[in-house]
This record gives structure tokens, sequence and C-alpha cells, in this order.
């Protein structure tokens, strides 16, 4: 279910009920309610299904979630948007490379909590497009395993932009 209104003919019961989980981009929790311009959606504890829209477009890329992540089934990655991963690498900086792969580049990323990440970037020159960065996100997202890294949320603009927020471990994992 989706919905870009308010929230009207809302009740709060003391007992029964079941629990009402929201989805947003990680953004938007740092809004305030009046700034929030955000269509909402309802997920489940077990399958993400997600249509969420945000209106305003972050600085050169269209910062539009207008995908259904619920198709791809990722299992509940936050959105991050491009304004947070650019903030994060420095405006994707060369000193903050960590290696190349077949999609792009990966930098390190500090959030403003101090988490180091690693923050993977879809690039046009890979040959590599959304659908396959997708289908790479729907798989990492689904696995769990101590010698993987954990897929922390992604960021997806038009047909040619995708990032992908990364666990960035000090050991050895691929
Ligand atoms: N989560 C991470 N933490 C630290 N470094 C990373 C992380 N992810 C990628 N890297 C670095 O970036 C390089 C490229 O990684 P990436 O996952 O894009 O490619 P790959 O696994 O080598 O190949 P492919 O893209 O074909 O799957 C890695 O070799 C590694 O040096």
């Amino acid at each position: 279910m989706t919905w870009s209104a308010d929230l009207i003919d809302t009740k709060g019961f003391s007992v029964g009920g079941t629990d009402l989980f929201l989805r947003l981009a990680a953004s938007e929790l740092e809004k305030t309610e009046s700034q929030n311009d955000c269509n909402y959606c309802v997920s489940d504890n077990y399958r993400s299904n997600i249509s969420c829209r945000k209106r305003e477009k972050a600085e050169g890329i269209p910062n539009k979630y207008n995908f259904e992540v619920g198709q791809l089934e990722l299992q509940e990655p936050p959105l991050y948007t491009y304004d947070m991963l650019r903030n994060a690498t420095n405006n994707f900086d060369e000193n903050n490379k960590l290696g190349e792969g077949g999609f792009g580049l990966v930098y390190k990323g500090i959030l403003e909590s101090r988490q180091v990440r690693a923050v993977k970037r879809l690039s046009t020159s890979s040959g590599q497009g959304l659908e396959e960065f997708m289908t790479e996100l729907k798989v990492i997202s689904k696995l769990q395993h101590r010698n993987l890294v954990k897929l922390l949320g992604c960021c997806i603009g038009d047909e040619k932009n995708g990032f992908s927020m990364e666990d960035y471990p000090s050991g050895s994992k691929t």
C-alpha cells in the first residue's frame, strides 16, 4: 500500500492491533514532519514493498526512488540519498578510492555518525546496467555470512545511476 498525503483517521489502540512498519529513506528521518515530502509505503517484516518517490532532485542526479524495490525482493536495505553518499565520500574523492570492480569504483565513505562504509558506484562506462546492479543488490541483500560484507543500503537515481553502501570490514571479507 502506498500513499502520499498526510495521515488521517489514525487511532492509537491500547490493546490489540498489529504493528505497522513504515519504510522511508534514511535521510527523511533527519527531516521535520513539515519538511517531509516523501511518499511512504507500508512493508511487512519479511519482504519490503517500496514505492517511494522523492519529489526533490539531488544536485546533479535525479534522485527519484520511483522503482519497485518489492519486485526485486530486497531484504530491507534502507535508501540513501545521493547527497548523503557524496558527502560521505567527500564528493567521490580519488583519495577515498578503495578499488574498482565490474560495476565501477568503490569508495570509502565516512558517515556523519563517523562510521566507515564502502560505497559502490555504478559507472556508466562499466558496461553494466542498472538492472545488473539491482540484481547484485538483490542477491547480496539476501546473503548473510561472516565472510561476506553486508549490504547496508542503496541509492537509485535514473537508469544510469546506482549506488550501494556496504559494510567496510577490517578483516578480509569479500
Ligand atoms: N565492502 C568493501 N569494503 C572494502 N573494500 C571494498 C568493499 N567492496 C569492494 N571493495 C574494494 O573494491 C574492489 C572492487 O570491488 P567490487 O565488489 O566492485 O568488485 P569485485 O568483487 O572485485 O568484482 P565484480 O564487480 O566483478 O564483482 C575490491 O577489490 C576491494 O578492493
